[in-house]
């Protein structure tokens, strides 16, 4: 490991490289401070939740692997969420599904209220962490068909319609009590395996259940829209495709979320986002990596991540741009997932703080891409990690793979034991 001596030399020697560059990586560290990236709970336990933990994972995603240790109370959860947190350097934010209420009795989905999340919001409040909130569309008898809010069937629908009201209180709630607001995000799984008669109806019938949705305005809750291209099940359509929420968040002025897995497999979210940003005012990002048929693998640090990064930070509007993570695995340490795609997102950001834009732009600007690839290709090799290293150890975190060490610690201690 290397000592806090070298970590601090080799920073110097950084910051003079990028210097060169007219790059001040001081305020590259001072902007990445201020990004709070919310963590997605449910890879804390594989999606189960407390309303029914050992049913199916339905609705087209799928959660592989038999890890032991896994969180089965909202306690142990939160208390894996406890070492995640201590080992991503800054403050991040909570994002929590709907089955992870905490009640004596069964709760039905279309009856949850405030005080089922009093639990996580003590919590928060004490760590300083703001939340995020989903309805939890599937995994559910009411989903069985693989149709929730554009289903041709209204009693199934006004259950949905419920749900998600009764989620977006929740949010506000989370907002108001947290002082910053909940972005409560819309997935809903709807689609058919095999080509559809009919594709405009159940795009219909969404629409409506979404207006009744998003009738009442809120004011510490933003609301969000995801799509999909396909699902295990709704191979063949979607009802909540791109282009369905795209319009609708344009039209409803709603967040647009973009889950960069939930498109073709050569198609990236990175050169989607200034087009959407120059007609959306905020837009909810589910960071993932999609692998083959999956959309759901840990984030790792590939060009696809740091060429969203690169976005985000060039659009210059980073209070703009909500940043969460999304995926699912069960194959390896659950704590160990968390840590190693908000590290690996938090470092993609952190490449792109240090970019010299305004070197490249005026290239680009004058015509000369001959130098823009030549800058383009130089700062791949920058010494972005001496930066990353020294912002570790300044926000108390561990440097390099030493978060291994109280991995592998809580491991021994607590999650062999469960
Ligand atoms: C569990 C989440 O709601 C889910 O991952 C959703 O955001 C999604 O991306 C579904 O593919
Ligand atoms: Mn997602």
């Amino acid at each position: 490991m290397p000592t806090e001596q070298n970590i601090q030399s080799a920073y110097e020697l950084a910051k003079a490289r990028y210097a060169d560059f007219g790059v001040d990586t001081g305020s590259a560290l001072q902007a990445l401070e201020k990004i709070a990236i919310s963590l997605h709970c449910w890879q804390g336990d594989d999606a189960s939740g407390y309303e029914n933990p050992d049913g199916e994972l339905t609705g087209g995603i799928a959660v592989t692997g038999n890890y032991p240790g896994k969180a089965r109370t909202a306690d142990q959860l939160r208390a894996d969420l406890d070492l995640a947190y201590s080992l991503i350097p800054g403050t991040h934010r909570l994002n929590l599904h709907s089955i992870y209420w905490e009640s004596d009795q069964k709760v039905p989905r279309n009856a949850i209220l405030p005080e089922h999340f009093s639990g996580w919001v003590d919590w928060a409040k004490a760590n300083h962490h703001g939340m995020d909130f989903n309805p939890t569309c599937f995994s559910h008898p009411m989903a069985d068909d693989g149709f929730t809010l554009s289903s041709r069937d209204a009693g199934v629908r006004q259950f949905w319609i419920e749900h998600c009201i009764a989620c977006r209180k929740i949010g506000d709630y989370f907002g108001r009590e947290l002082g910053t607001p909940a972005v409560t995000n819309i997935w809903i799984p709807d689609g058919y395996k095999d080509t559809p008669a009919d594709r405009t109806t159940p795009r219909r019938l969404l629409m409506e259940a979404l207006d009744v949705i998003l009738a009442e305005k809120l004011e510490h809750n933003l609301d969000a829209v995801e799509p999909k291209l396909f699902g295990i099940g709704s191979e063949s359509y979607v009802t909540g495709s791109m282009e369905f929420y795209t319009a609708y968040a344009l039209t409803r002025k709603v967040l647009l979320t973009l889950d960069s897995g939930h498109f073709h497999p050569t198609e990236t979210i990175a050169d989607k986002i200034s087009s959407l940003m120059l007609f959306l005012d905020q837009m909810l990002l589910h960071v993932s990596r999609g692998v083959r048929w999956d959309s759901d693998h840990v984030v790792t640090y590939t060009e696809d991540l740091q060429a969203i990064a690169r976005e985000v930070v060039r659009l210059d509007a980073l209070e703009r741009m909500h940043i969460g993570l999304d995926y699912f695995d069960a194959s390896i340490n659950r704590i160990a997932a968390w840590t190693i795609g908000s590290r690996n997102t938090l470092r993609a950001l952190l490449n792109a703080l240090l970019e010299p834009c305004q070197m490249l732009e005026d290239y680009e600007a004058s015509g000369d891409f001959t130098s823009r690839l030549a800058l383009q290709e130089e700062i791949k090799v920058l010494p972005a990690n001496a930066v990353w290293d020294f912002y570790c150890l300044k926000q108390g975190v561990p440097v390099g793979m030493a978060f291994m060490d109280s991995i592998r610690d809580y491991e021994e201690r607590v999650l062999s034991k469960r």
